[in-house]
């Protein structure tokens, strides 16, 4: 989510976005109020690595032991030493230790950094577990960019508090607490002493620490900013080349970064202060106990060997507190990142929402005898809700907008018949074949799979039924064989071969010693508009689907693509119910039936030649592209 600044350059540059991602300007409904994680919402990925943690905690806490124990045989090594008394063994001993606590903390440091990339790991598998699965008007509504950068960046954050946070505190608060009952033991006056210099220090660090949540948490936003804006720059190259826009993408993406960066500072300056803290109140102990210390010796209160030991002691509380107050920081930076991926975890998948209209059909309930397909007044209007993901909304009260875009469609595509839907640009046509697939479900009416209703089909035996080939993008980065698998990965070579033949695409298997392996490139670059969307139905006809459904494209073909495209509708109607979008209406001419759909609404339902005689509309259409 962003909560990018308005600015009327910035709107200038940049397209407004179609629709608007869900969550007001954050759950309070403060300007600067994202989304917020507790404390108790990190605990689930520390109790997974429960063992490991235990092993760590155990190891914090032999070596908390072995570094208390020093002090204590330095103050045995004075008294020996002022007795003219021999060292030995206690030299030894105090070698050992030091040993013993370097293996100790290596070990343990190599048990956290493990622990800390296995808790982002898991923060990531939930992520991308969700993000794929949630319904597809959340994508309409999120951008690309953010969300990457939820998973790329934001988990990285939780690494910290497993490296340099929690666990290490738990270490520390040992040493911290073996130390304060050492020095109560040596000198209580002193004690009290320094409790008061370190528990003035401690009161400040708490109280700045929220302050490093949110301006963590900011940090974070900016970077998915900048995260979306590359993702919007290089996936539209071409166009932004093509408009001389590049300097000014450049610029954009600058300002998005030049944010992220002003960010960080802010996070800098605030963790800044915590630091000096922690030095002050060495400093500023270690003087008191020097003073007092020394006047308390010079009284005789205590000896000389106590006195060295208290300081030593002191020491060794105060290194834990910076621990514990780098532990602050850390947790509460993780906190802020927390609360970005959370918002993703906690959002309903797809399915989750649906209001049940009755109980799920049985698995092949569908009638023989019904059509394919069947609308039956069916009305529809997606939902937009303003959100902070988008840098035009600030400020704006979180409003939802409803807007109507199917008015009562009705009509039926008929089994193993070929059904064109056309109209102008905006009519509603890909919405009906959005409808089919469930990406949305009806606001009323009801849309029929072979007599069932499809909300009461489970999704995945619903599109297993359906082929699809949208509109745009057909083609995913990777090779031919790659494409073509995705819904069928079980197919072989040479069914791969076969169904590029019948969408006459042999050809492009010539073009590269490579074959089937192939690279299409991101979007396929090296197939042409015709090819992709070719590769796309042939996509479809592995699957082998009874019912199809084919947004052709809105590119103009030349004749020989445009040919090629219809011999693959043919190659695919055969033994199917096809549904095809047409925006030529060559391609679909010899359709069975052809539905005309203007401004959400069927204006007639018949062959080329009823039509003709019948609609007004269509009759238009036809004279447009020269077929009456
Ligand atoms: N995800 C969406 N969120 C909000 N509005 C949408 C969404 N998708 C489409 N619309 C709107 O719904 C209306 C119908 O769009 P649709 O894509 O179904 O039309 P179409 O007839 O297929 O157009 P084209 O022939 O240009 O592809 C349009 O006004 C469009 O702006």
């Amino acid at each position: 989510m962003s909560t990018t600044t308005s600015t009327p350059e910035k709107e200038d540059d940049r397209p407004a976005p179609r629709s608007r991602s869900p969550f007001g300007r954050g759950r309070g409904g403060k300007p600067d109020e994202g989304p917020r994680a507790k404390f108790r919402q990190l605990l689930p990925f520390l109790f997974e690595h429960k063992k490991v943690l235990s092993v760590v905690i155990v190891l914090s806490i032999l070596g908390a032991a072995a570094s208390l124990a020093q002090p204590l045989l330095v103050s045995q090594v004075i008294t020996v030493v002022q007795a003219g008394n021999p060292l030995d063994m206690l030299v030894w001993a105090l070698i050992a230790l030091v040993i013993i606590s370097g293996l100790i903390s290596g070990f343990q440091h190599y048990l956290l950094q493990r622990t800390g990339t296995s808790v982002v790991l898991s923060a990531r598998r939930q992520l991308v577990h969700r993000m794929l699965r949630l319904p597809i008007s959340q994508f309409d509504t999120r951008r690309t960019g953010d969300l990457v950068s939820r998973v790329g960046s934001d988990t990285t954050l939780l690494y910290a508090v497993i490296t340099q946070g929690l666990v290490d505190a738990i270490g520390g608060s040992l040493v911290f607490f073996g130390a304060l009952i050492a020095m109560l033991v040596i000198d209580p006056v002193l004690l009290g002493l320094t409790v008061l210099v370190i528990a003035v220090s401690v009161v400040t660090v708490v109280s700045i620490s929220g302050r490093v949540r949110t301006a963590s948490r900011k940090q974070q936003e900016k970077v998915g900013d900048l995260a979306a804006a590359v993702e919007r720059s290089i996936s539209a190259i071409r166009t932004v080349r093509a408009s001389n826009a590049t300097e000014r993408e450049i610029a954009a993406v600058d300002k998005d970064a030049q944010g992220a960066w002003e960010q960080g500072v802010k996070v800098a300056k605030i963790s800044a202060l915590v630091v000096p803290i922690a030095g002050i109140a060495l400093q500023v102990s270690f003087l008191v106990v020097l003073g007092v210390g020394g006047f308390r010796v010079a009284s005789g209160a205590i000896t000389i060997a106590s006195l060295v030991s208290f300081i030593l002691f002191l020491f060794m509380m105060i290194m834990p507190l910076g621990q514990a107050f780098g532990a602050i920081n850390s947790v509460n930076q993780a906190l802020g990142a927390l609360g970005r991926i959370q918002e993703i975890v906690d959002l309903p998948i797809e399915g989750q929402d649906d209001r049940a209209i009755a109980a799920l059909a049985a698995p092949g309930s569908a009638s023989p005898d019904a059509p394919a397909i069947e609308f039956e007044n069916v009305h529809f209007r997606y939902d937009e809700k303003v959100a902070p993901g988008d840098s035009s909304e600030q400020g704006a009260e979180k409003e939802e907008v409803e807007t109507g875009v199917l008015h009562g469609i009705s009509f039926a595509a008929g089994r193993g018949k070929r059904t064109a839907i056309v109209g102008p640009s905006g009519a509603g046509k890909s919405t009906i074949l959005a409808l089919i697939e469930r990406f949305y479900d009806p606001t009323s009416g009801a849309v029929r799979f072979g007599g069932v209703d499809v909300r009461q089909l489970d999704r995945v035996e619903l599109r297993s039924q359906i082929g699809y080939v949208e509109q745009d993008a057909p083609v995913l980065a990777g090779s031919i064989r790659q494409n073509l698998l995705l819904g069928s990965p079980e197919a072989t070579d040479a069914d791969c071969v076969e169904v590029l033949h019948a969408v006459n695409l042999g050809e492009v298997l010539s073009r590269s010693p490579e074959g089937l392996d192939a690279a299409v490139g991101e979007d396929g670059v090296m197939l042409s508009g015709g090819e992709r969307q070719r590769l796309a139905i042939a996509r479809a006809l592995l699957a082998a689907p009874p019912v199809l459904l084919l947004d052709e494209s809105t590119s103009s073909l030349d004749g020989l693509n445009e040919q090629m495209l219809r011999e693959a509708i043919d190659a695919v109607a055969e033994n199917r119910s096809l549904i095809v979008i047409a925006h030529r209406l060559s391609t679909v001419v010899d359709s069975d039936q052809i539905v005309v759909v203007d401004h959400g609404r069927v204006v007639g339902v018949g062959t080329h030649s009823e039509l003709v005689a019948s609609t007004p509309l269509y009759r238009e259409l036809a004279k447009h592209q020269l077929l009456v």
